[in-house]
């Protein structure tokens, strides 16, 4: 009895927070002091021991003749920095500073005018997370740019920049994943062929100020699902990536805001194409204790060839009587049935795929 009564108090919460339209931002203006019952976590700072000092995410210099940096860094670390690209990519300087600012301007304008864009994501285990996430542009993967009317679903306060950003991550997810198949000793645009960087999503999340922060997180662990993740964040920080060393140690390391830098960091897809010499590992989103929200935005790059007879597994260039394939072939289909069913808990995708 107890326990039912609890569900309709909850279904109650769900369902008035869902109407206020107003987010986790709007409970923060209404002044909470206390996380509600539904953002609760039973304990979310559980599990493995923070790095010792001196340990950090590996960065990739993009002006220098390193060609091997970024697949040894998804090799180890399936994380890593990427430094000095403006140049190599003709962008501002400001960049990804510009979005960062107009992803924070939209968020923060009054909930009136962003309830229209309102969108909550829960995942299959149910649990809230203390932040906001927009899908700020989804178009169809045959399609190498968005179309006009996918372009005005894009808040208008922020679409130039957003489109800006979608063009500067595609170029940079580029030139990373040439580098990704140069580390495989594959022809460099193996994974472009293989239309990786078709099926773009992007999200930008606004991780409010929270009046409780041991008692809630930002993102639970996880690894993303796709092929590979660009990440531009702005200074306040809170993103942990776990890390194991080659004795067996597991730790979270921040990767904490490096001014100007991106982070890329390695999908599931990209760990079964690879056939697991790139990993792709946990990372979760801590509660920040600033007086300021945090803000991100990734843009998540999959297959974008989706047909009947399209299938995804390790890459048959790296397939050889020594590397026996590790994962069965999967169509785009079954791979994605298999994520909205599952748990967001670590590997529990990738586990479906091994042979
Ligand atoms: O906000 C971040 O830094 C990371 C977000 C993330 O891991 C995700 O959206 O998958
Ligand atoms: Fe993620």
């Amino acid at each position: 009895m107890a326990s039912s009564v609890a569900a309709t108090d909850r279904a109650a919460l769900v369902k008035a927070f869902d109407e206020s339209r107003a987010g986790v931002r709007g409970l923060v203006e209404s002044g909470v002091s206390a996380v509600p019952e539904i953002f609760r976590h039973p304990d979310p700072y559980a599990s493995i021991p923070l790095a010792p000092p001196g340990v950090s995410i590996p960065v990739v210099d993009l002006s220098l003749p390193s060609p091997l940096a970024a697949a040894d860094a998804a090799r180890d670390w399936g994380f890593f920095y990427v430094v000095n690209y403006h140049d190599h990519f003709d962008c501002d300087d400001d960049y990804p500073g510009r979005l960062l600012a107009a992803a924070r301007a939209f968020n923060e304008l009054p909930a009136h005018e962003r309830a229209a864009h309102y969108g909550r994501t829960t995942s299959t285990d149910g649990m809230f997370r203390w932040r906001e996430t927009i899908d700020v542009a989804f178009w169809p993967s045959s399609s190498p740019s968005p179309p006009e009317d996918a372009k005005l679903t894009i808040p208008a306060c922020c679409r130039a920049e957003v489109l800006e950003w979608d063009a500067l991550a595609t170029a940079v997810a580029r030139a990373v994943m040439a580098l990704l198949c140069e580390g495989l000793g594959i022809g460099a645009g193996a994974l472009e062929e293989a239309s990786c960087l078709e099926g773009r999503v992007m999200v930008c999340q606004y991780y409010p100020v929270c009046p409780e922060p041991e008692r809630t997180m930002g993102i639970v662990p996880h690894t993303d699902p796709g092929v590979l993740t660009v990440l531009a964040q702005d200074g306040i920080g809170g993103l942990q990536v776990k890390h194991t060393t080659v004795d067996g140690e597991s730790y979270w390391v921040d990767a904490k805001p490096v001014p100007g830098a991106l982070l890329i960091n390695v999908g599931d897809l990209l760990q079964m194409m690879s056939n697991d010499k790139y990993k792709s590992v946990e990372h979760r989103v801590v509660m920040n204790s600033h007086e300021e929200a945090r803000v991100s935005s990734g843009v998540f790059f999959n297959p974008g060839k989706r047909g009947v007879s399209d299938f995804y597994g390790p890459l048959p260039e790296l397939i050889s009587s020594e590397n026996p394939p590790k994962y069965r072939s999967f169509a785009m289909s079954e791979f994605l049935g298999t994520f909205f069913k599952r748990d967001l808990a670590s590997k529990a995708l990738i586990e479906n795929f091994k042979i």
